[in-house]
């Protein structure tokens, strides 16, 4: 039998016609190998362009690509969105290194381009999500709070986005729940040894052969402690958020910061 559009299953062009050309920037890096792996196992994506350092970003634009994926470095992926946001690219990035300032720049980017979508997830695994998500619900609870972060030696960026993120989400929790800053009777000091202050949160980041992307946040009270902890184990782990954001994102126009509201958190 003939499989037709009007079928359940459309036909092979319609079926074609369908897929999402996705361009993958950091093509060759440890994140952009494991994505480029799952856009090829996904049934309804198509991988029109890999890029990497040296190579001619102008590929993701002459291929069609409908979404880029970006995880390079955080010193070129501001040119990155740029060009993307010229050439009416949506953008899934996950590279690192985003503070306010970088978030303004692009949201003003995208100003006169109101159906373009990017979205910026300093992580997209979901466990990592709801971690912070967990941090931000127990932050007022608790007059005592740190972030530890622990990656593999690799990595560029101390503290993780993660963290970052981390600890300005139980900041604004502790801002909003009224809570005074956290009790800390530290006058003599090693350089580092408390950490570096994120918005009155104290982050430690760790760098250890065999890690991959770890997180705990240490929330203490008077004669208690509540320790929640993420393990990332393999890159295949960030997977199912970095697909479904390249699904969502032509529907999601303008900046989005984090994946959380495409998980309906
Ligand atoms: N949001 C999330 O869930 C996650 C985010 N990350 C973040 O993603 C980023 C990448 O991490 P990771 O894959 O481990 O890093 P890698 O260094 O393994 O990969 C980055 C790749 O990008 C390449 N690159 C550098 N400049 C350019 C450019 N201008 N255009 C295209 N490619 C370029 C690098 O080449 P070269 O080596 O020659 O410089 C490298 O191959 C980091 O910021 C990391 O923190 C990582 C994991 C999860
Ligand atoms: O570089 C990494 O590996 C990771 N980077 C992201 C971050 O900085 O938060 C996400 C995850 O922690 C892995």
């Amino acid at each position: 039998m003939t499989t037709t559009a009007t079928d359940q299953q459309p036909a092979p062009a319609d079926r074609e016609s369908l897929l999402i050309p996705v361009g993958v920037l950091g093509a060759r890096g440890r994140m952009g190998t494991e994505v480029v792996k799952a856009v090829n196992d996904a049934d309804d994506l198509e991988l029109v362009a890999m890029v990497d350092d040296g190579d001619w970003l102008f590929n993701v634009a002459d291929a069609g690509a409908q979404v880029v994926v970006d995880f390079t470095r955080p010193d070129v992926v501001m040119d990155n969105i740029r060009f993307c946001i010229d050439n009416n690219i949506h953008c899934v990035v996950g590279t690192t290194g985003f503070d306010e300032a970088r978030l303004a720049t692009v949201a003003e980017w995208l100003e006169p381009k109101p159906e373009l979508g990017v979205v910026i997830a300093p992580n997209f695994g979901i466990g990592a999500i709801l971690l912070m998500r967990f941090a931000q619900e127990a932050a007022r609870f608790f007059p005592s709070v740190e972030v530890v972060e622990l990656h593999h030696p690799n990595k560029v960026d101390a503290p993780s986005g993660t963290a970052v993120r981390t600890a300005r989400l139980v900041a604004s929790a502790r801002r909003a729940a009224g809570l005074p800053p956290v009790p800390d009777a530290t006058t003599d000091e090693l350089p580092g040894a408390r950490g570096t202050d994120v918005e009155g949160v104290r982050v430690h980041a760790v760098r250890l052969a065999g890690l991959v992307a770890h997180q705990e946040v240490l929330l203490g009270a008077a004669g208690e402690s509540l320790t929640l902890r993420h393990d990332s184990f393999d890159r295949a782990s960030f997977m199912p958020g970095v697909l479904l954001a390249v699904r969502e994102i032509s529907r999601r126009p303008g900046l989005t910061v984090g994946i959380e509201g495409f998980l309906g958190l």
